[in-house]
């Protein structure tokens, strides 16, 4: 049996934190270039029949072995001899093989464990820090020191030290993983993770709910819906979808199939089309600004359960901005295609002067006016949602963008070129999010990338990630010899 290689994206909420968890409201994910890899592999070693060995060479005591059984009753049980335990990977093992017995049958999944397999997990350096590593190489906080860092870089340490970015690992390995089982399974073709399947929406389904296993509640799902379809406008399921499967004993015989089924109406989700106007980009930041507040959302929930009216007047507000900044950004992409010529030099002229120049021109060509319009109106809108969510953190007493980010945000933002940003997702002080225009002929010293990594390199608590939006929508399956670093990094043969 032949290798199989899955790849899935990373997140960025860019706008409808606490109000996706709703499914009265939607959120702006955009989905990164930075992947998650799966590689599977029948087993080096042939005697290891019915025996799974997962590895995470980035990682100390990160090699994981478990013994599947199939019949008369699935169970997928950790070595004795594993140092660690990974409740994720364990989760998606046990219920990707489930579903794939349910419905190929149990010889057919026995024959692809004959020979064991060997799984090896791999993410890009964004989702870790990466602040460490630089300042041992003694290299500046840039984008170009971050090129010097070899692909997948080992962490040092172990999975639990290490300090993540908040591009969502956890979702992009577990759509990864289930993805890359469900392909090396049959259950699934290559060609279903990239097309608007039936497949993809089952890796969708079963991803959705392994996350949920192991994070032992059902979340708003963006980051793992983001993983599998790329960047959307995400509104979320009802919950109780997965409460037959959630609750009750997990251990006695479960059956997947009929709660994961695409054909499933209760799935209710929407996952409408998105995507960053061209000629923009999106930065990000690992933020370094101050303590962590891991109580952030059940905060925000308390204060809008107790103050109902005024919650939902907030709430109210800012989804009409988030809808107004998805739609103008939808448009810009739309004027583009009227007349990519026009558009470009329209981005060139923007990437000169600070947003609040930006309509002061009374030269305009009048074939740019429109372009011009829609890019104060995203940076108008931006801003204003940056406002809101500043209030809701005062009123409900946590800290969704410190006044720490607000000073960072705000030189940002003043910059030539820079459309918007904010703190993504739950907010607080550890990431931002920029998007800024990226003209084709400019000079290196004119574009506004270099302008923002300039401010950055002022304040020692930033630190850029390489990530831009992937162009690719969401999972596929890769040839192991196009990832660079992959194969050498990972000493796979
Ligand atoms: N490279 C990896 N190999 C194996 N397991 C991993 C890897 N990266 C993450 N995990 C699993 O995901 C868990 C982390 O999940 P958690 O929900 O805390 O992160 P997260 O919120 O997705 O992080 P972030 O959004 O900051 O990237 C780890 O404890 C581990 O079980
Ligand atoms: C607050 C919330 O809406 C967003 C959290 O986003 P992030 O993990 O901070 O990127 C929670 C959720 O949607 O699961």
């Amino acid at each position: 049996m032949s290798t199989t290689v899955v790849s899935s994206p990373g997140k960025v909420l860019v706008a409808g934190g606490y109000l996706v968890l709703d499914p009265a409201y939607s959120g702006i994910v955009v989905s990164t270039s930075s992947r998650f890899y799966t590689i599977i592999q029948p087993a080096a070693a042939p005697s290891h029949a019915n025996q799974i060995q997962v590895l995470s060479p980035q990682f100390t005591q990160a090699s994981w072995r478990y013994d599947v059984t199939v019949e008369p009753k699935l169970s997928v049980v950790p070595n004795q001899e594993n140092s660690s335990k990974n409740k994720f990977v364990h989760q998606a093992l046990e219920s990707a093989i489930l579903l794939a017995t349910e419905m190929k049958g149990s010889s057919s999944v026995l024959s692809a464990l004959a020979a064991g397999l060997d799984i090896t997990i791999a993410g890009d350096n964004d989702f870790y820090s990466q602040r460490a590593k630089l300042a041992e190489l003694k290299l500046p906080r840039n984008l170009e020191s971050l090129t010097k860092i070899p692909p997948f870089a080992p962490t040092g340490g172990s999975l639990a030290q290490v300090h993540k970015t908040g591009l969502g690992s956890s979702a992009a390995l577990i759509t990864s993983l289930v993805s890359a089982l469900l392909v090396h399974f049959s259950v699934i073709s290559s060609a279903d993770l990239s097309e608007d399947s039936e497949g993809r929406h089952l890796a969708h389904n079963l991803a959705q709910y392994v996350h949920c296993l192991a994070q032992g509640k059902v979340g708003s799902g963006f980051d793992v819906a983001a993983a599998v379809f790329g960047s959307h406008l995400y509104t979320r399921f009802d919950p109780s979808v997965l409460e037959d499967l959630m609750t009750g004993d997990t251990t006695s015989p479960r059956t997947l199939f009929p709660t994961l089924s695409p054909k499933n109406r209760a799935w209710n989700h929407k996952i409408r089309p998105f995507a960053l106007p061209p000629l923009t980009r999106i930065m990000l930041a690992d933020v370094d600004a101050g303590s962590d507040t891991p109580s952030l959302v059940g905060k925000v929930l308390k204060w809008r359960k107790e103050n109902d009216a005024e919650a939902h007047a907030l709430w109210t507000s800012i989804d009409q901005l988030n809808q107004s900044l998805a739609s103008i950004l939808t448009r810009i992409s739309e004027l583009h295609d009227r007349d990519p010529a026009v558009y470009s030099a329209a981005v060139k002229y923007l990437s000169s002067l600070q947003p609040v120049q930006w309509m002061a021109n009374p030269w305009t060509p009048p074939e740019e006016e429109d372009i011009m319009t829609a890019f104060y109106d995203a940076h108008q809108t931006s801003e204003a949602i940056r406002a809101k969510m500043r209030e809701m953190g005062r009123l409900s007493g946590v800290p969704i963008e410190p006044s720490e980010q607000t000073k960072l945000l705000d030189e940002c933002v003043r910059q030539a070129g820079v459309i918007g940003g904010g703190v993504p997702g739950a907010g607080g002080f550890d990431a931002i999010w920029l998007l800024v225009c990226d003209p084709v002929d400019c000079s290196p010293d004119q574009r506004p990338t270099e302008r923002i990594e300039y401010v950055w390199s002022h304040y020692e608590s930033v630190s850029p990630l390489m990530a831009v939006e992937s162009k690719a929508k969401g999972s596929r399956t890769e040839n192991i010899d196009d990832i660079m670093g992959l194969k050498d990094t990972l000493h796979l043969s």
